[in-house]
């Protein structure tokens, strides 16, 4: 079975609409952020500090590779997982779905957990807005499934997936 895959900015909703997503769908769950903590023993924010965007991309491209070799998972992507050609690569082996969110849904989202090293000591609302100005045609351009999350309740989303699934 093709992997399910939710691409998306930071606090658009992959790891709750994943977790909830693969449930609905008796699949397993797989957030690539929290294998890479996982995998490494820290946090996301420690590896920046230590390796760098640098470092962490590598992990992120390497963690994606053996992810994608997986079958039957719903994977929830980092926010910038789109930036490199050789995860998108990657990423066009699943059925891709982009979680789309406005930038002020995402700054009252991203407020409520620390542990995001690209918005500390910035102002959070100019980076989102840039991230998205990098990253908006790439997250379009790679989605099989455009889905709006913002404002809506976290099952009203998984419904809209499920459905246009079922037409498949
Ligand atoms: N549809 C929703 N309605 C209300 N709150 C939501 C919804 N989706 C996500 N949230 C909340 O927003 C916050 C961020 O969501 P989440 O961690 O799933 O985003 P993410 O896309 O995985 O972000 P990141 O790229 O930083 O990992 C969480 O506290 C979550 O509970
Ligand atoms: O948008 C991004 O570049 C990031 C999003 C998070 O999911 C993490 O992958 C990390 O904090 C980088
Ligand atoms: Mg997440």
């Amino acid at each position: 079975m093709q992997n399910l895959i939710l691409i998306g900015p930071m606090g658009s909703g992959k790891t709750t609409v994943g977790k909830q997503l693969a449930k609905r769908m008796r699949m397993d769950f797989v957030d690539s952020d929290h294998m890479i903590e996982e995998r490494c023993g820290v946090s996301i924010s420690t590896i920046f500090d230590i390796e760098g965007e640098d470092g962490f991309r590598k992990r992120e491209t390497k963690m994606l590779t053996e992810l994608c070799e997986r079958n039957g998972i719903v994977l929830a992507t980092g926010g910038g997982a789109v930036i490199s050609e050789e995860n998108r690569i990657l990423l066009r082996k699943g059925y891709v779905i982009y979680l789309k969110t406005s930038i002020e849904t995402q700054l009252a989202r991203t407020q409520k957990n620390q542990n995001r090293p690209l918005l500390e000591n910035v102002d959070a609302e100019t980076k989102l807005e840039e991230l998205m100005e990098e990253r908006g045609r790439l997250y379009e351009q790679e989605a099989d499934l455009i889905v709006m999350s913002g404002d809506r309740i976290v099952s009203k989303v998984v419904d809209e997936i499920t459905e246009a699934l079922e037409q498949l």
